[in-house]
Formats: structure tokens, sequence, C-alpha cells
């Protein structure tokens, strides 16, 4: 908290004179949080008209500002129009600056906006600039180097073109420098920050692409933070260290629900604009294992039934980009596959809220702030055996038949389910929603998936029920055939009948499906998953609940 003398000091003028903004007299301030400037109504225009107009003025947010450039030196990625308009302006009033800054539109969107002030000498411009320059340099959360790997595949195929054309150029306005990487194969990311990459000279990872794309990079980060720090990752009970760099993400890919459940919209220069100001939303990550083996990491949906099905058919329709997901969701449906097994969990603490509480995860969430107690941490790091001990409320266990098994370790809202399978899941407060779909009759099945889009309760059917965990397991009932250790590229596991369906034609599932992993395909039915608190941070903050316009 700043003191009263504090306040004062960060409200001290810096810098306060009279500029020409559109033809028109303006009053330009900046103080350590905010540039200001306000229209000033002459004498001789108000004693004309008689009628005193309210003047104008605007507020910037210093911490919102992208950056500041002379006119004549602005950004030669221009076009052609713009650029001959530039210098045309210089030419009529050299003494020019112009202000790049963040401004809110629609739908959670941000673009980069700009204002441009004439001053009455070149000194003067040139202080307007340096001292506005120093304030920038003062917010030390703002990465300065970047590290970004581009999937030139993802979604349509699209990713090159979307970093090259709207967020290169931001990030030269921003004075950012990047180094590019754009993959030449899957998993080229990962391994390349897993024992390649020297992260030291950066201040961040961003990857241009979908949820699979986010993965790679997870994976190659978190793995290389805990090879680091000598973590065993095989280890069930490990407490892995968080990692030290923020990940952007440029939205790309087919779903990007990881983007939009954390940022509120799936736009590029959006996501570049929460990059250069250097935002931050820490998250959970869920460790996946079976038995003693590390699996995977996972950070949106973990699927086991209707969302494994869906994925495992989509791979084989790529071609097909984000509509391959509609095409197999259709076809897992129709299908109307069902799985036995048992899932056992470990309840979240009540002041932690539950998933039907309505209370949403927004900026400055004050769940997600919630710091867990040491009762609280021992109760989590007990097995099951000796968690009853430790705590009243210990692991439940459930049997049945299951047409899904959803954990959402976030709101999983993406532009097919603005607000996604579990709408009040929270980022970073170290607990997943399971969600326990059981069998029911096709048309139940369709209402409940009708209800993630619209605004009814997904919650509000006798079939579906669902808690919120720290950590989960899941045993299939049937034993599943041996499978190898390193499972997790292992191919697609020919079809046998289906159990829960008379069509011949279904998505072959036998007696287990497999799980979706944030995008990626795991062979293994039983897991142990554990929920791993704020173990790492986003270039973002959130979705705001207000719209502020500037
Ligand atoms: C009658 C209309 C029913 C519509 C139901 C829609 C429900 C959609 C919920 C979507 C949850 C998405 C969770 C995120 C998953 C992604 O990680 C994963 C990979 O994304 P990407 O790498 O970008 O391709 N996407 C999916 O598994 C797609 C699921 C789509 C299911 C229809
Ligand atoms: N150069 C590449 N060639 C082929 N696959 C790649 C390449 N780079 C990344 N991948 C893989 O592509 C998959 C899908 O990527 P993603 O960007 O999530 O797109 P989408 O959202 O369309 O699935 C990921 O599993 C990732 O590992
Ligand atoms: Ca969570």
């Amino acid at each position: 908290m700043t003191g009263p003398a504090e306040d004062t000091k960060s409200q001290l003028t810096l810098l306060s004179s009279k500029l020409l903004h559109q033809h028109q007299a303006v009053e330009a301030a900046l103080n350590r949080h905010v540039f200001v400037w306000k229209e000033i109504e002459e004498k001789s225009q108000k004693r004309s008209s008689g009628i005193s107009k309210t003047s104008r003025s605007h507020i910037v947010q210093v911490s919102e500002i992208v950056g500041i450039h002379k006119v004549e030196d602005e950004d030669h990625t221009k076009s052609k129009w713009d650029q001959k308009k530039t210098l045309q302006f210089s030419q009529l009033f050299p003494n020019a600056f112009t202000v790049f800054y963040v401004k809110r539109t629609k739908n959670h969107r941000w673009r980069c906006n700009e204002a441009t002030f004439s001053c009455s000498s070149a000194e003067l411009c040139e202080q307007w600039i340096q001292v506005t320059r120093e304030q920038l340099s003062l917010l030390t959360n703002r990465p300065k180097r970047l590290l970004v790997y581009i999937n030139p595949f993802g979604g349509k195929r699209r990713g090159k073109r979307i970093y090259e054309e709207k967020v290169a150029p931001v990030f030269q306005q921003a004075g950012i420098s990047a180094d590019v990487i754009v993959t030449e194969r899957a998993n080229h990311a990962r391994d390349h920050l897993t024992t390649e990459a020297n992260l030291q000279q950066y201040d961040g990872v961003v990857c241009v692409g979908g949820d699979g794309m986010f993965s790679e990079i997870l994976h190659g980060l978190v793995a290389r933070t805990q090879n680091d720090n000598k973590v065993d990752q095989n280890r069930p009970d490990a407490e892995l260290k968080p990692c030290m760099l923020r990940i952007g993400i440029i939205p790309a890919g087919s779903t990007d629900c990881i983007c939009f459940a954390t940022v509120g919209t799936n736009d590029p220069v959006t996501s570049a604009l929460h990059i250069i100001i250097g935002d931050s939303q820490p998250m959970d990550v869920c460790s996946v294992h079976h038995n003693d083996v590390f699996l995977r990491y996972s950070v949106s949906l973990l699927g086991y039934g209707f969302y494994g099905d869906v994925l495992a058919d989509s791979e084989k329709k790529r071609w097909l980009g984000p509509a391959r997901y509609d095409l197999s969701g259709v076809k897992a449906f129709l299908c109307h596959n069902y799985y036995k097994g048992t899932v056992s969990f470990l309840p979240a603490e009540d002041n932690l809220g539950h998933p039907r509480d309505k209370l949403q995860c927004r900026f400055g969430c004050s769940i997600c702030q919630h710091k867990q107690s040491s009762k609280d941490k021992l109760r989590e790091t007990a097995d099951e055996e000796t968690a009853a001990e430790v705590s009243s409320s210990s692991w439940k266990v459930i049997c049945g038949k299951f047409i899904a098994i959803n954990a959402a370790n976030m709101s999983c809202a993406c532009p097919r389910s603005p607000k996604g399978l579990s709408p009040s899941a929270h980022l970073a407060d170290g607990t997943a929603d399971l969600i326990l779909v059981r069998k029911c009759s096709r048309l139940d099945f369709f209402r409940h998936l009708l209800r993630h889009t619209n605004t009814d309760d997904q919650f509000d059917h006798s079939f579906v029920e669902v808690h919120r965990v720290r950590k989960f397991h899941f045993e299939p009932l049937d034993p599943q055939p041996l499978l190898l250790e390193n499972q997790s590229e292992l191919p697609k596991k020919p079809g046998f009948c289906p159990l829960g369906s008379a069509q011949t034609t279904c998505i072959p599932s036998a007696a287990h499906s497999s799980w979706n992993c944030d995008g990626e395909i795991l062979h293994h039915a039983a897991i142990q998953v554990s929920v791993h608190r704020q173990l790492i941070r986003l270039f973002a903050r959130g979705i705001e609940e207000q719209q502020q316009r500037v």
C-alpha cells in the first residue's frame, strides 16, 4: 500500500504543456500514472458563441501506453498511404510526437490507438518523448525480449501471416525484440525449450497457434524448470517448481480455449497488447500420471468418453481444419457411447466455492488470491488412506457408467461455448471442476450439450454431477491391455465393438475411451491427476468484468 507521501509523489506532474492535437489546442500533462490531455477553449471562441462548451479530456494510464515516437520516425510497416500522410503531417508540424496506447473495444478486444501532438519547439517534443519513455522504462513487468514459436499448420494455417501482419508491427512499436522460430515438426518447440533454448536472455515465451501448440510450450517450460531444479516429474506427489518465464498466446488454432478463457477473446492484437503491457495471470496446471509414470500436463480440459472420442476421431480429419471438431462431435454424439469405471476424488475445501455458485473467475479474482492454510496443504499431500485422518472431508468414490468425465481446470470458454464447460471454474485456485455425465438418453445428452451454448445451467440435470476437486483418479472397470511406458505418442489403438452402442460404424471405443488432454490423446484410461496451483504465468489478466472506455 502507498502512504500519503508516496501518493502525492506519484501524482506529481512530470510534464505539462500546451500542445496541438487534431488542430485543437490542448493542455497535456503527464504524471507517474496517467497521461492526460484536455481541450482548451479559447476565450474569443467562448465569447463569440456565447455558450460555454464542456471541454473534453482524455486519460491514458501510463501502464497502457504501448510506445511514444517522433512522427517522422514512425513505423515503416504502415501502408504507403499512411506513410505519405505522415510525411505531409511532419512537414506541416515538424515537432510532433505520437502516443500509442491500449483502447478497449467490444467483447474484450483491445486495439492500439494513437494520438499525435505537435509541440512549439523541437526541444519540447524531445522532452515529451524522453520523459514518457523514462516512465515506461520504470514498468519492470514489461518484456523486452521474447522467444516466439509459430506453428504454421495450426487452425486455418494462418499462424505465420497473423504474426507478421498483426503482431510483429505492435511489438516493434513497443520496442520489443523477438527471436522467431517457425516450427518444422510436431514437438519442435517443446524439445527446443526443454534442452536447447538459452532462456536466460528472454523475458517470456510466445506461442502462435492453438491449444496444442500452447501445450508444447507448457511441457517444454515445465520440464526444463523441473530438470534444472532436480524435481522428478514421474513422482505423482512431487512439489513442482513454478516456471519463471511468462507465456503469451497469439491465437491461431482451432479451439483457442486457453486464450479465450484467460483474455475473453481470441484476437491476436489483443493478445499482443497484453504481452506488451506485461500482464501476468497465474494458472493452475494438472499433472497426469499412470501409476508412477508421468504422462502429461493439462491446463484446460481433461475429457474421457465424449471429448476423448471426438478428439480421437478428429485427428484423422486434420485436413478439415477447425471444422473437424464439428464433424467428429456430431459423430460421437450419434454413437452415444458410455464407459464403465470408478472415479475417486479429493474435494476442495468449502471456502473455494462450488462449480454451481455462479462466482465467475474474473480480473483480480478473490478466490484465486486465497492463501492455502497449512492444514489444507497437509490434507492435499496426504494420500487416500491417510487423508481421512487429517480432514473430515476425504476422498470420495463414485462407480458408474459415464458418457463423459470432464475435468475443467478453467472455464474452458471458447467461441463454440462462450461460457465454457464449467463457467465458474477458476484459473488459479488450485482446483479443477470434475463433471460426471452419467449414461442417459441421447435427447437428454443433447439438452445437456446445448446448454453449453446458451445461458441455461448445464449442470441442472439428474444425470450430471459436478465437484470441485484438488485431485482425482479414474480406473476403467475392465483392465486395459498393457501399454508401453511412454504412451503419449502411441498410434491410435485398434477399434473394438462399442460398449454402449448398437451401431457398427461408430467411433471405436471398446470398453475404454481415451483422454483428451488439452487436445492431445492419452491412451491410458487409468490415470491419477493432481492440480498444481499457479505453476505457470501467462501474459494475460483474466477476463475484465466491465469494459472501460477511454
Ligand atoms: C448442440 C451443440 C453442442 C455444442 C457443444 C459445445 C461444447 C464445447 C465445449 C468445448 C470445450 C473445449 C475445451 C478445449 C479443448 C481444446 O484444448 C482442444 C484442442 O484445441 P486445439 O489445439 O485448438 O485444436 N479442443 C477440443 O478438444 C475440441 C472440442 C470440441 C468439441 C465439439
Ligand atoms: N511444424 C509442425 N508440423 C506439424 N505439426 C506441428 C508443427 N508445429 C506444431 N505442430 C503440432 O500441431 C498440433 C496442433 O497445433 P495447434 O497449433 O494447437 O493447432 P490446432 O488448434 O489446429 O490443433 C500440435 O499438437 C503441435 O504439436
Ligand atoms: Ca483451477
